[in-house]
């Protein structure tokens, strides 16, 4: 892939990182599909909960999370999503109702929107049998958009194939996240928003030591990550609003 603004040695550079990046994506696929069924459990478990117990996590009004896929052996969000999704009983504390942003993929050229949802019952299945919302709700309204949203977002939920303790996470490459990130922290610096906590969960097995994920210019760190063993927070954000 070329790119205008480089020259022919920097794009060689740039094919090498990417090319480095393909071959980890093979290998931590690898590792993932070879893990061992009870200890994923035991750590979608645990993931989860550290998240449900966080009080960065309680106090959060607006977050974006991605629907874990099975076959993507992805940290499982489902228990997340149904706390998040849940409606409060009868004279429930309405302030603790947070609104939701899901993605939804819509082509090839890196480009994924964020739509709220309400319900675990408004995602379909994509080709990639990952659960995504249709941009129109069943009453015929369109969904809002997190980038035509009025309110600051606090909190992103992200998934990934490997990160390290620096803050660096490798995506499944289609740069869906790096591209909607990057320029979601241009919306919040354009309307003097507090910037949202970048929040990757992880299986123990998807942290890598320091150095070994390569990096590309479009790369955004993420602020902690989440583990079945605790939060890691990695940035001064991260370690101010984590309180730990
Ligand atoms: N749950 C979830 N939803 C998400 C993402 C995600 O990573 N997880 N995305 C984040 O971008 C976007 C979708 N991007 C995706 C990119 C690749 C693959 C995928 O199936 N990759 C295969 C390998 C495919 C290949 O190499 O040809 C794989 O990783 O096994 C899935 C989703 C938006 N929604
Ligand atoms: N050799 C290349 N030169 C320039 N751009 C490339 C090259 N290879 C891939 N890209 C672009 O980089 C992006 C993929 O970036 P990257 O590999 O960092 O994704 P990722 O971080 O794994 O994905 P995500 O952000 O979705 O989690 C895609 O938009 C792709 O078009």
């Amino acid at each position: 892939m070329s790119n205008i603004n480089t020259n022919p040695e920097e794009q060689n550079l740039l094919d090498s990182i990417f090319k480095q990046k393909r071959i980890l994506r093979s290998k931590v696929r690898k590792t993932l599909k070879s893990m061992d069924p009870s200890l994923r459990s035991h750590e979608d478990i645990a993931i989860q909960n550290n998240v449900l117990e966080a009080p960065w996590f309680k106090s959060s009004q607006r977050l974006c999370a991605y629907i874990s896929c099975s076959a993507l052996r992805e940290v499982d969000t489902s228990k997340l999503l149904s706390e998040i999704l849940q409606t409060p009983a009868n004279g429930g504390d309405m302030n603790r109702v947070k609104k939701l942003y899901v993605p939804r993929v819509e082509d090839k050229n890196s480009h994924m929107r964020m739509f709220h949802i309400s319900s675990i019952d408004d995602l379909i299945a994509n080709s990639m049998e990952i659960l995504e919302p249709a941009p129109v709700d069943a009453n015929g309204h369109e969904r809002e958009d997190l980038m035509q949203a009025n309110e600051p977002v606090d909190l992103f939920l992200l998934p990934g194939l490997a990160f390290d303790k620096s803050g660096r996470r490798l995506g499944r490459g289609g740069g869906y996240y790096d591209t909607l990130l990057t320029k979601f922290q241009e919306l919040a610096k354009e309307k003097n928003w507090r910037q949202p906590l970048f929040v990757a969960l992880s299986y123990s097995l998807q942290i890598l030591d320091e150095e070994i994920i390569p990096l590309t210019p479009n790369d955004v760190p993420v602020d902690a990550l989440v583990t079945a063993s605790g939060i890691i927070p990695i940035t001064p954000a991260a370690l101010d609003r984590m309180k730990l």
